[in-house]
């Protein structure tokens, strides 16, 4: 039998480091005209990807976290279409699955002289037969975060009953469970998404949400309003656009930081950037004041440049702006860069 005679170089398999963050959600096929082409004559239409809490994965991933996507998609181009983009930006995608039986949810955006309307074809789709044992993917244990969202219970009966089971049983022993209201209108109507929201965000342990989706959906004006409205929490993060954003923990004081001044190209995905930074802020340990400015500044990122996902600078330029003095603070001035340095 032969023998080895470089036994210092025999290869050991490699073993993926555990997964911190696991985001559950469905990412479907964007089809896009050029920029203020209606929809209705477009001739041509650009195509991308999109999903909210794919987007978050995405930014954590850039960001140097272990994130995996938790999702299904049809046995199709765009599903294929899907995966690879969101491996792409460096998430892991060994628990998605793919359904032969339902196609790859699909949205087209239309501009408009009012803005760009969304027209979603995801009704039936494969994401949106996800079910709770979709958490029972044996690689998300020892994962430090669930990442869930409001889109989620809005897909399908089944995928309500996904979300209702992760705040229930909580599946992924361990994990922090993080929920992004994301209330979309088209979807279900305020009326019916209310109550259901709170809900599931008042089980969940840190909760996202806008000012003014909390205005629609709960008539709360204020951080503290949402914060009344949602006690159980350890954690919420009221986030006022080009504000700020306010956290309130509980038994603490509300912090607010205001968010830097940018120029704005596309504000599509900023509030999944957010979600991303103040996450990341969370497993490096840092403290709330830090985690917002944190996710304030992947928001930038997103907010100076087109599509849903944008590259991030080194971790040296975040380090250096979240712990720059308070009066920079207010606000940090960033217009006019595309700060990769
Ligand atoms: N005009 C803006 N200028 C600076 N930062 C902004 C602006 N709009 C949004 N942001 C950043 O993006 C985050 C998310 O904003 P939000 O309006 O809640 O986004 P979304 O509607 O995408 O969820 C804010 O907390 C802030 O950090
Ligand atoms: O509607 C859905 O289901 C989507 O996921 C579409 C979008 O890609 C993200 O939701 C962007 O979200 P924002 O960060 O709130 O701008």
């Amino acid at each position: 039998m032969p023998t080895n005679p470089r036994p210092d170089r025999v290869t050991v398999p490699a073993v993926p480091p555990p997964v911190e963050v696991a985001a559950v959600g469905e990412t479907m096929v964007v089809l896009c005209p050029a920029p203020g082409e209606p929809l209705e004559h477009a001739e041509q239409v650009a195509v991308s990807v999109g999903g909210a809490e794919s987007n978050v994965a995405g930014y954590l991933a850039r960001l140097g976290h272990q994130a995996a996507w938790v999702s299904r998609v049809g046995d199709d181009p765009f599903g294929r279409a899907v995966v690879r983009h969101v491996a792409a930006a460096g998430v892991r995608v060994d628990q998605v699955s793919v359904d032969p039986g339902a196609p790859t949810g699909m949205y087209v955006k239309d501009p408009g002289p009012d803005g760009t309307a969304v027209h979603y074809y995801r009704a039936g789709s494969a994401a949106s037969r996800m079910d709770p044992a979709t958490l029972a993917a044996p690689g998300l244990a020892g994962a430090r975060v669930l990442h869930l969202s409001g889109i989620t219970p809005a897909l399908s009966a089944s995928c309500r009953a996904l979300v209702e089971h992760a705040v229930t049983n909580r599946p992924l022993v361990g994990a922090l469970i993080s929920f992004d209201v994301n209330h979309r209108a088209r979807l279900w109507p305020a009326e019916q998404a209310a109550p259901v929201l709170r809900d599931l965000a008042d089980r969940c342990d840190l909760v996202f949400v806008g000012q003014d989706e909390a205005e629609t959906l709960w008539g709360s004006a204020t951080p503290m309003a949402v914060r009344e409205l949602l006690p159980g929490p350890e954690t919420v993060v009221v986030k006022d656009g080009a504000v700020g954003a306010t956290v309130l923990c509980r038994d603490a004081e509300p912090i607010f930081v205001p968010a830097p001044r940018v120029t704005v190209v596309e504000p599509v995905g900023a509030g999944d950037a957010f979600a991303a930074g103040y996450l990341a802020g969370l497993l490096r340990g840092l403290d709330p004041v830090r985690r917002l400015r944190l996710g304030h500044l992947v928001a930038a990122q997103a907010l100076t440049s087109s599509g849903d996902n944008a590259p991030v600078p080194p971790w040296a330029w975040f380090e250096r702006l979240i712990a720059a003095p308070a009066d920079a603070w207010s606000p940090l001035d960033l217009t006019g860069t595309r700060a990769t340095t």
